[in-house]
């Protein structure tokens, strides 16, 4: 099933009538907490009893809800200690904890050695720190706690193993602390979750987050109120919703109702990225594949590819979708991209074709929802620096766009992201860009976002880390082209509505095809191991397995 994510400004309108009209809706969110709690020290003999519990509580409701927690869990029978990090606490769950019985530190008083001594000898620590309510990161003595608890416990390190970290579980409450819940940013030191409990929606930043090893499982709770949430900000497909968002084969269909990809990808000088993209979007079921380059690149093909067909030039022939950019680099090629970038189908647009429409852009002509860009952060601010440049009242609308999705008031940008801006923040910056550029816009990298022209936005995880190869986008090139063209051959038979969030879902089930491929085995996933992995995985997605 589609997961649905929500920004906090979503999650606090929906919430504001039940809490006027009184509704427990703390007690509802600890009581998730324990119940969760408790499964994760399932696997101590005793479960909760005796357990050593420790409860990071900030200033704020966050910190309410976990200390709320930690009375269940206390009398559930587990030693429940709180370190109240903030200035204050949330005085009925301090009240509660006290009544059930935990022992309370204050950080200010303690000070965070003593603090990260309990936590880090705890069975479980429960991150109630910031929710909803934080801006930035942690800083000063709860930054100073989390640095310490890290150190100790060897949660600081990127990579967790198989089995995840050794004791303590780290339970967040509702995002972890530090992690933007609508933009999912980091700023400062995070403690890494096994799992978040999140509360009556998915928020956004919990999937879009460059850093998704933070959050760890997801559960969410909807507190009673889930039914009140308005139309998601942020989805993302599961492997399940395939079938309905990619278009597999029916009855009856031939090469053309399967949907012409024409390509103009690789050049004479470097073929590589052709016979990548091609040979991927062969695999992902294109009906035929037309190729438009030189004799070099004819020539490796013919042996390695033989199922694709030469076309002259963009125009010779009638195609359903266009893959263009990816190693076009001479002349002659970039001259064909531009025209297939006029053809009036589906385009996925990558490397040299990105700039382009970037001038396109700032000449105040955006891409069309079809066309879907696929840069990684680093092209994305390279296009974003054209336009800025060439048209500088759209540079600043891009930064007000920005702002608008979360980008904090105090984070500078100059006259448009750096990469490292953009890769901090996708889920911010996805938006801003595909306003600037038009067109339905992927944006690459550990977490890889999609957003389409209705307002839509898709959050995919998941690939393999050694998917990070050279090639990789080419083979994406590929398979997303025979999903668009696949696609454009439906809208053309009139099986679908070819409306502009479609492309978008298209891409969002191109990706799951690519997560498919880079976890099939482990180990490394060159292109050409990835691409021979295609047929199976993409059929056991279109079967629903
Ligand atoms: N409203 C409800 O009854 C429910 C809320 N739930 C939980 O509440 C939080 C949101 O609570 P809120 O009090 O609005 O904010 P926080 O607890 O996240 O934190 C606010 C607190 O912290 C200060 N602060 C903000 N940023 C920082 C920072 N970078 N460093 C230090 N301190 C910071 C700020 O001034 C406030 O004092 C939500 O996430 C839920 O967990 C439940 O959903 C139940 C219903
Ligand atoms: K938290």
């Amino acid at each position: 099933m589609v997961l649905n994510a929500y920004t906090a400004a979503q999650i606090t309108a929906t919430e504001k009538p039940h809490l006027a009209a009184g509704a427990p809706l703390m007690a509802r969110a600890a009581h998730a907490l324990a119940v969760e709690a408790a499964r994760m020290l399932r696997h101590r003999p005793s479960g909760a009893y005796g357990a050593d519990v420790v409860v990071l509580a900030g200033a704020g409701n966050n910190g309410g809800d976990a200390l709320h927690a930690g009375a269940l869990l206390r009398a559930r029978g587990a030693r429940v200690t709180a370190v109240l990090t903030g200035s204050e606490a949330h005085e009925e769950g301090l009240a509660a904890l006290r009544g059930a019985g935990g022992f309370v530190l204050t950080l200010s008083e303690a000070g965070a050695q003593e603090g990260a001594r309990a936590a880090a000898g705890a069975d479980l620590i429960i991150d109630g720190m910031l929710g909803t309510g934080g801006r930035g990161g942690l800083r000063e003595a709860p930054a100073e706690l989390v640095r310490r608890i890290q150190e100790s416990t060897g949660r600081n390190t990127e990579h967790r193993s198989a089995g995840g970290w050794a004791r303590p579980l780290v339970l967040a409450c509702d995002v972890p602390s530090g992690l933007d819940a609508t933009t999912g940013a980091v700023a400062g030191p995070v403690l890494a979750a096994d799992a978040t409990v999140t509360f009556i929606g998915i928020k956004t930043g919990l999937l879009a987050t460059p850093k998704p090893s933070l959050v760890g499982r997801i559960r969410c709770a909807d507190l009673g109120i889930g039914a009140d949430l308005p139309a998601p900000a942020l989805r993302e497909a599961e492997d399940e919703d395939f079938p309905r968002y990619w278009s597999v084969p029916v009855e009856g269909d031939q090469k053309y109702s399967r949907g012409v990809l024409g390509t103009v990808a690789g050049s004479d000088q470097y073929p590589g990225a052709g016979l990548m993209c091609v040979h991927a979007a062969v695999r992902a079921g294109a009906g035929m594949v037309r190729f438009v380059g030189g004799d070099a690149l004819a020539s490796a093909l013919a042996v390695s590819t033989p199922e694709a067909v030469r076309s002259e030039h963009v125009g010779a022939h009638r195609v359903q979708a266009w893959a263009v950019g990816s190693g076009a680099t001479d002349r002659a090629q970039q001259a064909q991209v531009e025209q297939a970038l006029d053809a009036g189908v589906p385009v996925l647009a990558d490397a040299a074709a990105i700039e382009m429409l970037a001038h396109r852009a700032a000449d105040g002509d955006p891409a069309p929802a079809h066309v879907l860009l696929t840069p990684h952060a680093g092209e994305l601010a390279q296009a974003l620096e054209w336009v800025a440049r060439l048209a500088p009242e759209r540079g600043e609308r891009l930064v007000r766009a920005a702002r608008e999705a979360g980008l904090p008031e105090d984070e500078e940008v100059q006259t448009s992201p750096s990469r490292t801006q953009i890769e901090a923040a996708p889920f911010v910056w996805v938006r801003a860009a595909r306003e600037a550029l038009g067109g339905t816009l992927l944006l690459k990298g550990t977490t890889t976002l999609v957003a389409a022209p209705d307002g839509t936005v898709w959050a995919h995880r998941g690939n393999s880390a050694w998917l990070s190869t050279a090639g990789s986008g080419d083979t994406l090139s590929g398979i997303l082209g025979a999903g668009l063209a696949a696609h454009r051959a439906r809208v053309e038979a009139g099986r679908a509505e070819g409306a502009d969030g479609e492309w978008a879902g298209v891409a969002a089930a191109g990706l799951l095809v690519q997560r498919g491929i880079s976890t099939a085995a482990p180990g490394p996933v060159p292109p050409t191991v990835a691409a021979e992995r295609i047929p199976e995985v993409l059929g056991r997605l279109a079967d629903g397995q």
